[in-house]
């Protein structure tokens, strides 16, 4: 169970629950030491057991980009006591990840085994010369013996993901003649090394992590038989821990988006506890206390890491252990606020959580002077606004015309792979119970509640954008949100308007199984299988207006995964057309000035949203009214604005 405790060498563990390694944006620089210190001090003070930070550079080939932080000198060793020293305070351990980047390394001095250029990079890497191996092996013992006297309880060497150490164990990218390529013994040489070369520097109390790749997920990467020989060596050569890295950066597999299933890679890290003695931690998308539990009590893995849960909620583990696992807000494993905002080298925070690495930019006071707030619409922002609003302490009435909460959360959860939505609408429905918010459906705003509240917050949300297409009497076009709700009737051949995330989960929704099994999800992507061809009885079209890529404004992190879906099912794409007339024989349209007919039964509109604003427009220039999510700006809305507009408008009322 999570809140067992573990008995490490000299080290206790309080639980099981460990927060894996994730680069916020907050490493680099001074002036952000505060605020990264109030990260992990929100997460040990929540209860986690043991975090890991994100990934330093042991030097300077080795940093992620230019601008990535390294560990090696005693300013690093004066800075980061700060956060060792806040995480002691709670009672928590703390271990440094060490993580050379490789061919990764987005920098024109980035180097590998073997100049072999990654296809994510542009910067082929020059190969390692001898030399350069040995002191790469010093410089990862030298940062561990800083990271020691910064007072950290241990080092995470980071062997996983496709970074330098994963490039030398696997043949794909490691061509070498010399002791350092080749066999497998020569291989895991630099793991090895580097292991050994920590252990001698630093004390016997001072923890190793090695996460290890256990799943490649690309073509020559190491077998499994080659996986448990590295992993009983690096325990002879002195590892304490074992984290469980699955698949590189540049596989094409998804390996933590929403749509793995929960505990979907289990079975790597039970595989890997199977060859060694210590402690082995089991990762990815473990996202609630009882996906946690079934792999601690099945013995599959003996510590659990939670990375972007523990951004959802930073109290998870104490809720947890009270008896208030209702109140945990889970990740749904969106990516949106996290790693995709990693990617465009803004600041990692939760779509379900704002406050999320800017624990100090957005705080939420208490009132000095309790109000009484109407919020209207009970969707993604209304939910939310009500929520942060009652917790600063004011009296809030929700109200919603409709018989049911939830609002666009309700569309966004029948969508396969997105499910974890459940997740959220069931968090904000017992907050509001928790905090006392007066609930009040299928009640509209009328002109006398202008008088009744002090202040009013209109969350009426969005809806869907309609066609202008001439159809006659075709009565065939359909909205998006009346397919979802399973309204109207679908024929066989359909095309789908529009290339926006609305439109790739109309391919989903149309296409896949809604809540895959691990087993059906390890199939759809040729997880140590051969991948299984689809039967799909519809013929799909995506259509778009604008030209270029399909999907060119979907997140960096799963963009790929939608086109790969929506290839894998067949999906026809048109892009840079005008759609004419839509009869009995099918969709006119014009490409490239050519016109033609697609022998579509059914189109669906998923063409963008306008404001259901018409209740705030007369009182759009009241004091006391205010206006967030959809409802004030239809254009890219999403669950991420909407809440985080709803933090916003709650700490300035
Ligand atoms: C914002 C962000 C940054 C990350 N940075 C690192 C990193 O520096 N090193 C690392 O090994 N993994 C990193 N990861 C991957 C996580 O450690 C973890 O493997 C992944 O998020 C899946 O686990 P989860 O489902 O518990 O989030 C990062 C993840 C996120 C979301
Ligand atoms: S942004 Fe999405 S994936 Fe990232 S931590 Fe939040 S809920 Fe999880």
């Amino acid at each position: 169970m999570l809140e067992q405790q573990l008995q490490l060498k000299h080290t206790q563990l309080r639980n099981r629950l460990v927060m894996g390694s994730m680069h916020t944006g907050l490493e680099e620089g001074w002036h952000n030491r505060k605020r990264l210190r109030a990260f992990y001090e929100a997460r040990a003070k929540g209860g986690t057991a043991m975090l890991i930070t994100g990934g330093y550079s042991p030097n300077l080939r080795g940093k992620l980009t230019p601008i990535s932080s390294s560990f090696n000198s005693y300013y690093d060793v004066f800075k980061h006591r700060a956060y060792t020293d806040a995480v002691h305070k709670h009672g928590g351990k703390i271990c440094l990840q060490l993580l050379h980047a490789g061919r990764y390394a987005y920098h024109p001095f980035n180097q590998a085994p073997s100049a072999i250029q990654a296809p994510i990079n542009p910067y082929k890497p020059k190969e390692m010369s001898l030399s350069s191996i040995k002191k790469t092996i010093k410089d990862f013992a030298h940062s561990a013996y800083m990271a020691e006297k910064a007072g950290y309880d241990g080092v995470e060497v980071m062997g996983s993901e496709g970074y330098l150490i994963n490039e030398f164990m696997a043949p794909h990218t490691n061509k070498r003649k010399d002791e350092f390529g080749g066999s497998l013994e020569n291989r895991m040489r630099l793991a090895l090394e580097i292991v050994k070369a920590v252990r001698a520097k630093v004390s016997d109390k001072f923890l190793i992590i090695f996460r290890l790749s256990v799943m490649d997920l690309i073509p020559d990467g190491s077998t499994p038989d080659e996986v448990a020989i590295q992993a009983s060596e690096l325990e002879k050569a002195g590892v304490d821990i074992f984290n469980t890295g699955i698949g590189w950066h540049e596989a094409r597999v998804p390996t933590i988006a929403s749509m793995v299933p929960p505990g979907a890679f289990k079975e790597a890290s039970k595989r890997l506890k199977s060859v060694v003695s210590v402690p082995v931690i089991a990762v990815n998308r473990i996202n609630t206390p009882d996906i946690a539990n079934d792999i601690l009590n099945a013995g599959e893995a003996d510590l659990i890491s939670m990375a972007r849960p523990l951004l959802a909620d930073p109290e998870f583990f104490n809720k947890y252990q009270n008896d208030q696992t209702k109140q945990i807000n889970i990740c749904i494993g969106c990516n949106q606020g996290c790693l995709d905002h990693v990617f465009k080298n803004k600041r990692a925070t939760c779509l379900v959580n704002p406050q999320a690495a800017f624990e100090l930019d957005y705080p939420l006071d208490k009132a000095t002077n309790s109000k009484n707030v109407l919020v209207v619409g009970a969707g993604p922002a209304g939910l939310s606004a009500s929520c942060y609003l009652a917790q600063k302490g004011h009296k809030v009435t929700l109200i919603d015309q409709k018989a049911q909460m939830g609002g666009q959360f309700n569309l966004a959860m029948q969508i396969p792979g997105k499910e974890d939505f459940n997740h959220t609408l069931a968090y904000f429905i017992n907050e509001l119970e928790r905090l006392d918010v007066a609930v009040k459906l299928e009640t509209s705003y009328n002109e006398s509640m202008l008088t009744q509240y002090d202040d009013i917050v209109f969350a009426t949300g969005v809806r869907p954008r309609e066609a202008s297409i001439k159809c006659g009497d075709n009565k065939r076009v359909f909205a998006y949100d009346e397919v979802i709700r399973g309204e109207v009737e679908l024929g066989n051949s359909i095309a789908i308007l529009g290339a926006g995330g609305i439109g790739f989960d109309m391919v989903a929704f149309l296409s896949e199984h809604k809540s895959q099994t691990i087993d059906e999800f390890k199939t759809q992507w040729g997880i140590e299988c051969e991948p299984k061809p689809h039967k799909d009885e519809r013929q799909l079209y995506m259509l778009k207006r604008s030209s270029g890529r399909f999907g060119s404004e979907l997140g960096k992190t799963t963009g790929w995964i939608h086109r790969q879906v929506a290839k894998q099912h067949g999906v026809k794409q048109i892009a840079d057309c005008q759609y004419q007339s839509f009869d009995s024989n099918g969709l006119t349209i014009t490409v490239g000035g050519e016109t033609q007919v697609l022998p579509v039964d059914t189109v669906i509109a998923c063409i963008g949203q306008v404001s259901n604003d018409e209740v705030v427009k007369p009182h759009a220039e009241n004091a006391k009214v205010h206006v967030i999510g959809g409802a004030k700006l239809a254009a890219a809305i999403d669950a991420k604005r909407a809440i985080f507009e709803a933090l916003q408008i709650a700490r300035s009322i």
